[in-house]
């Protein structure tokens, strides 16, 4: 059945979960404005300031084509051209009390960073996974690549227990990209960005492409994922309702800037921006007329 919002329980699922994000920061970007250079040029990003808690799930939440991709892959030093960080700092406060500048990160620091400390999971993971060799060779790269002492038979242990914590058979080892479901591979992609234990994962509309039940599964599983392992998420999509249940906070874009952030709780029962109160209105759901995404009883 359908339940309307209960403001009691519901935004956002992260805090039922028991994890407390912390207020220690694990990313601060500051100022970041970033153009794709191309005629007329596209100011995607517009002076943008974030900071991301340690073991938070941050929401980005915004119509397509606000910035929300842009600013992620920004954030991780994945732009390409015509693609143009024109300013701004990204500093990640690794765990080991070290702060790194990810902007000045180039060639082998910058490979190096990636995966290890922030890993991201984009929408249509057939995209992303290798269509031509097995998930086991895939996961073994990350380690060859990342973890070169790594024996092939910690290669091998690492990669199934990886696949059993997304819900996968570690039979699957076998499998090429094809031969999976689109729930599957979309763990499998998860697993990958597990792999080397990130204190940050990025995901990008990770589960849009899935059906409810799929996607309610996988985010069932990534909640207790960073339950057991505290990472924090910077999850994108433009399902505010989605995004109320599972972050800690809610930044809203709107034509590359930052028009509000909040908690999930205070974006949903005192949104303050016009744009904000539009887009929550927008979702049906969420006046209780059409019944709620996840929060139908079971928890999630
Ligand atoms: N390669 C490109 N060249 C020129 N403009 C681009 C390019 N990629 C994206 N843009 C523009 O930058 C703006 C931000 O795009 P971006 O993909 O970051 O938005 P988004 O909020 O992630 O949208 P969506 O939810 O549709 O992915 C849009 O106006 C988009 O058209």
């Amino acid at each position: 059945m359908n339940a309307p919002l209960d403001l009691a329980t519901t935004p956002g699922i992260a805090g039922n979960f028991g994890v407390v994000a912390g207020q220690e920061p694990v990313l601060t970007a500051r100022n970041v404005s970033i153009t794709y250079e191309v005629e007329p040029p596209v100011h995607a990003v517009r002076n943008v300031s974030l900071t991301l808690h340690r073991g938070e799930i941050l929401g980005l939440a915004g119509e397509s084509g606000c910035g929300k991709s842009t600013l992620a892959y920004g954030v991780n030093q994945l732009l390409k051209p015509p693609a143009l960080m024109r300013s701004g700092d990204v500093i990640f406060h690794d765990q080991s009390g070290k702060d790194i500048d990810v902007v000045g990160l180039k060639g082998d620091a910058l490979r190096a960073f990636r995966w290890d400390k922030i890993s991201m999971v984009f929408q249509g993971a057939m995209n992303s996974l290798n269509p031509v060799i097995t998930v086991r060779s895939q996961l073994f790269d990350v380690f060859t690549t990342h973890r070169p002492g790594m024996s092939k038979k910690e290669k091998e242990e690492r990669s199934s227990e990886l696949l059993r914590q997304v819900g996968v058979d570690p039979s699957r080892l076998d499998s090429f990209a094809h031969q999976l479901s689109g729930g599957m591979r979309q763990r499998v992609m998860i697993a990958m960005a597990l792999a080397l234990n990130p204190q940050v994962m990025i995901m990008d509309e990770p589960t849009t492409a899935l059906d409810v039940v799929v996607q309610r599964g996988i985010l069932r599983e990534l909640m207790r994922l960073r339950e057991t392992f505290g990472f924090a998420v910077i999850f994108i999509t433009h399902d505010l309702p989605l995004l109320l249940e599972i972050s800690d906070r809610i930044a809203v874009m709107l034509r590359g800037e930052i028009v509000e952030l909040n908690t999930a709780a205070n974006i949903y029962a005192n949104p303050q921006h016009e744009y904000t109160q539009r887009l929550l209105g927008s979702f049906p759901s969420l006046t209780g007329d059409r019944g709620a995404f996840i929060r139908t009883g079971e928890a999630i």
